[in-house]
Parts: C-alpha cells; sequence; structure tokens
C-alpha cells in the first residue's frame, strides 16, 4: 500500500500535467503542495516556462532553492490557476485550510485565480467540515476581547468551539503577515457559509481557513489510484 506521502506525491504529478507553458500559478503551501513544488522544478528544469506567486515564505524559500521562477502578487496580480493542498474537503469542494498557518495568503492567491486545483490524499475528504480545528488568523490586538467574541458568534449559531492558540513551543505561533492563530475545534460544521459570515463579522478577525466557493477542483489519492471531484 502507497504511503501518505507518496499519495500526496500522486496527487501533486496529475496536478502538473494540468499544467502549460506560460501559466500563472499559484502556488500552496504545506507538504502537499511542497511535492508539487518538487515536480515543478523538474519540468522547469526541462524548458517549462511558468511563473509562480507563492502563498507562505515556506514555499518561496524552496521555490528559489529549486531554480522555479517566482514573483510578487503585487507584480502579477491575475493568476490562471492556484494549486494548494487542504487539511479537509467536503463534496461541494468546500474546503477547511491553514494546518500550516498559510491560509491567509492562500486564500488571497486563491481568489486572484482563474481556478483552484486542490491535491490531497483521499483521507482528506469528509462528509461533514469540522473534524480538523478550524484555524482563525486574528489580529494580536485585543486578543482575549476576540477570542470572546468569536466564542459569543459561534454560540449564536449553536456551536460552541474548543478555542486554542496555536503555538510553536512556548510562544505564539506568528503567521508571515504578523498575525496569531486561533484553532477552533468545532467537532461538525453544518453551515459552513453561515460559520463564514459570523467570524468575519468578528473585528479582530482577520481571515479563517474555511474556503467556499474558491476551489474548483480536487486530485484525491488514494491506494485505488487517483480520483477528481469538481465544483
Ligand atoms: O496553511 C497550510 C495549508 O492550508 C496547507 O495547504 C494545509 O494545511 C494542508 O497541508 P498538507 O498538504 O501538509 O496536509
Amino acid at each position: 500500500m502507497a504511503d501518505m506521502q507518496e499519495l500526496k506525491r500522486q496527487a501533486a504529478k496529475a496536478a502538473l500535467d494540468r499544467v502549460e507553458d506560460g501559466m500563472r500559478l499559484g502556488i500552496g503551501t504545506g507538504s502537499t503542495a511542497e511535492a508539487f513544488i518538487r515536480l515543478l522544478a523538474e519540468r522547469v528544469e526541462g524548458g517549462l516556462g511558468i511563473v509562480g506567486v507563492t502563498t507562505s515564505e515556506r514555499s518561496e524559500a524552496l521555490c528559489r532553492e529549486l531554480g522555479v521562477p517566482t514573483a510578487t502578487l503585487e507584480a502579477v496580480p491575475q493568476l490562471d490557476v492556484a494549486i494548494d493542498g487542504a487539511d479537509e474537503l467536503d463534496g461541494r469542494l468546500r474546503l477547511i485550510k491553514g494546518g500550516g498557518g498559510a491560509l491567509l495568503r492562500e486564500k488571497i492567491v486563491a481568489a486572484a485565480s482563474d481556478r483552484m486545483l486542490v491535491i490531497a490524499d483521499a483521507s482528506k475528504q469528509v462528509e461533514t467540515l469540522g473534524d480538523f480545528p478550524l484555524p482563525i488568523e486574528i489580529n494580536g490586538f485585543g486578543l482575549i476581547a476576540t477570542f470572546l467574541a468569536i466564542q459569543k458568534a459561534s454560540r449564536a449559531l449553536g456551536l460552541d468551539p474548543d478555542l486554542t492558540l496555536r503555538r510553536v513551543g512556548e510562544e505564539p505561533f506568528i503567521t508571515d503577515s504578523g498575525h496569531l492563530i486561533l484553532d477552533a475545534a468545532y467537532g461538525r460544521i453544518e453551515d459552513p457559509e453561515a460559520l463564514s459570515a459570523a467570524l468575519h463579522s468578528v473585528p479582530g478577525v482577520v481571515e479563517h481557513g474555511l474556503f467556499l466557493g474558491l476551489a474548483t477542483e480536487a486530485i484525491l489519492a488514494s491506494a485505488d489510484g487517483v480520483s477528481i471531484l469538481k465544483a
């Protein structure tokens, strides 16, 4: 049976088949996106001409190391396709992202792209989102007030998440954009659209990891091969 990393690589490989010469690519973050970057670098070395806009300092560093050409989103503000992993996805291509803390840039890049292609091992597909704690990127100012406001907005929807400030060792995790992350364990999110609107109503929330109406296709790899989900 194929191991998890090999499944990620297979999904990434199938995504690479959709990349054409001259494309402007949004390049995601995480272990699956990293597998994609490594394969992409081989194609670039073989002469494929693309430009990538990365979604994290981590992906940017890997692209530079491997010779994948990148540009800023300021320089290339419209992209053909964003290719990125996910922490969870449902049958309607609604996603939870941000396990690696890159959700804000990932969402900006996905929204700037004509299409968003999700690459993942098939275990990421779920019936109902919410098993994976939802990452919520918040401003550091008024952390406790924002924590309480998220709790209140969630409770108004009948949800009572466990909220945990993400840390690296003893220190709070800081995103590439200088914010904090609260991981919100909801259990089941029956109405992601309502939760998204509720979270956006909290001023201290910069962005959350629910990606709704952004993904256009998912490539899911399992031991049985690769399957495609379309929006
Ligand atoms: O912030 C990180 C991203 O949203 C990742 O794309 C997500 O966490 C999936 O990562 P992985 O491919 O490592 O499972």
